[in-house]
């Protein structure tokens, strides 16, 4: 017979074994479930390797630092398509009254040399150019004449006469699609206050709009505050900001940015520059740089020009500037809903034989649209929208 201690004894024993054999469990982790770590904000990277530029090139400076977007609220961009009803709204609102004009003149019962000469005024004052506005006013006036009252309206016929000038058949794309093993990268080009950092921090948005990941470098480092606003900008949305200390080299900057890019698997960076236009020779060095030193890593997909519309026959001479310098890829026409003067979607295509790809309409947040030729001439001939 077992007796009541040797009952005890063997309860103990058992116990003991139990605990034996958890606390080895432990140890040796074997079957241990650990949680999944939470979601660490992406750390900023050390900006401790140099760029690699060309010989004689400066290195990036350990100063270069990222700035990944404070966790406020973050903002929800409009949806693309309220984003282009809105939009297109606003741009029949500013440039009907060219339209109205040449129409009002093409109606009169006698088109006679007169009346040619105010239309060819009419489209010279909006900025259409000179060469493209004898091309106008040649075609109008053979269709008119050869076609006589058996063409079509004479609104019809401007309709497409202006489209056939802004050229639809030219790719307005925006081309986002990286090598296989990184980012877009969009180098942001243009002078001071056309509205390039405006643009950079618009164009983010849309893209956040559409689902893309995206990181932006500030590398307009002349003026302090450009960085301040693209930091804002970033901060908006949730977007990742490198940044370097005022009169740090930009190309440092373009470097780290892209390469922040690279290492969150970005789908797009967005270079912003300095437009600086103290002489062409300090841009071309300037800018050539921060190109080559991104290509260092990536190729730069798209160098989009940033001109203001209201600017007329000045912004012509800057985007010839721009050319000549860098391979422009594309024109973001900025402040298009403050100039009558849509023409310029004309002449500056005809300049730098590049599209028109974006435009900016209104100081708000999500004022950019792609352009889109159809549209713009609707709102030139005062058609309102119809969606
Ligand atoms: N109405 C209107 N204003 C615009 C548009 N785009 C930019 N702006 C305004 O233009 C001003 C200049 O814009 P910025 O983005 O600071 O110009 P920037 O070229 O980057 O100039 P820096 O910051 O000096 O390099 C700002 O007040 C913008 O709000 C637009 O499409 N329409």
């Amino acid at each position: 017979m077992i007796g009541t201690n040797e009952l005890l004894l063997l309860a103990a024993a058992i116990a003991l074994l139990a605990v034996a054999l958890v606390v080895g469990l432990v140890r040796s982790g074997g079957r241990r479930r650990t949680p999944p770590a939470p979601p660490t904000p992406s750390a900023p990277p050390a900006a401790e390797a140099p760029a690699p530029g060309a010989p004689g090139e400066a290195p990036a400076e350990p100063s270069v630092e990222t700035r990944a977007p404070a966790a406020p609220t973050l903002e929800r961009p409009e949806g693309r398509s309220s984003r282009l009803v809105r939009l297109r709204q606003r741009l029949a609102g500013s440039q009907g009254g060219l339209g109205r004009g040449l129409l009002a003149l093409l109606s009169r019962d006698r088109l006679d040399e007169d009346t040619w000469e105010d239309i060819e005024d009419t489209l010279i004052t909006a900025d259409v150019g000179v060469g493209p506005t004898q091309e106008l006013v040649e075609k109008l006036r053979t269709r008119l004449r050869v076609e006589g009252s058996s063409a079509a309206d004479a609104r019809t016929v401007l309709r497409e006469e202006l489209l056939a000038l802004v050229d639809p058949s030219m790719d307005r794309e925006l081309h986002l699609d990286g090598p296989e093993d990184g980012p877009a990268v969009v180098l942001v080009v243009g002078v001071n206050g056309a509205g390039k950092t405006t643009s950079v921090g618009k164009i983010a948005r849309v893209l956040v709009a559409d689902g893309k990941s995206v990181v932006m470098g500030a590398a307009d480092t002349f003026r302090a505050a450009a960085t301040e606003q693209l930091t804002t900008w970033g901060e908006r949305v949730g977007v990742e900001v490198v940044s370097g200390p005022e009169g740090s080299d930009p190309a440092s900057v373009a470097f780290e940015s892209v390469r922040a890019g690279v290492e969150r698997g970005a789908d797009v960076v967005l270079v912003d520059t300095a437009g600086r236009l103290q002489n062409k020779a300090g841009l071309m060095d300037e800018l050539g740089k921060v190109k080559r030193v991104i290509e260092k890593q990536m190729p730069v997909r798209e160098v989009l020009l940033v001109l203001d519309a209201t600017t007329g026959q000045n912004g012509m001479v800057q985007a010839r500037v721009f050319r000549e310098v860098v391979d422009v890829t594309g024109i973001v026409l900025t402040k298009l809903d403050g100039s009558a003067k849509g023409g310029i979607v004309v002449a500056v295509q005809r300049e730098l034989g590049v599209p028109v790809k974006l435009v900016g309409l209104g100081e708000g947040a999500d004022d950019l649209a792609p352009f889109d030729p159809e549209a713009f001439v609707d709102a030139l001939l005062g058609e309102s929208p119809v969606d």
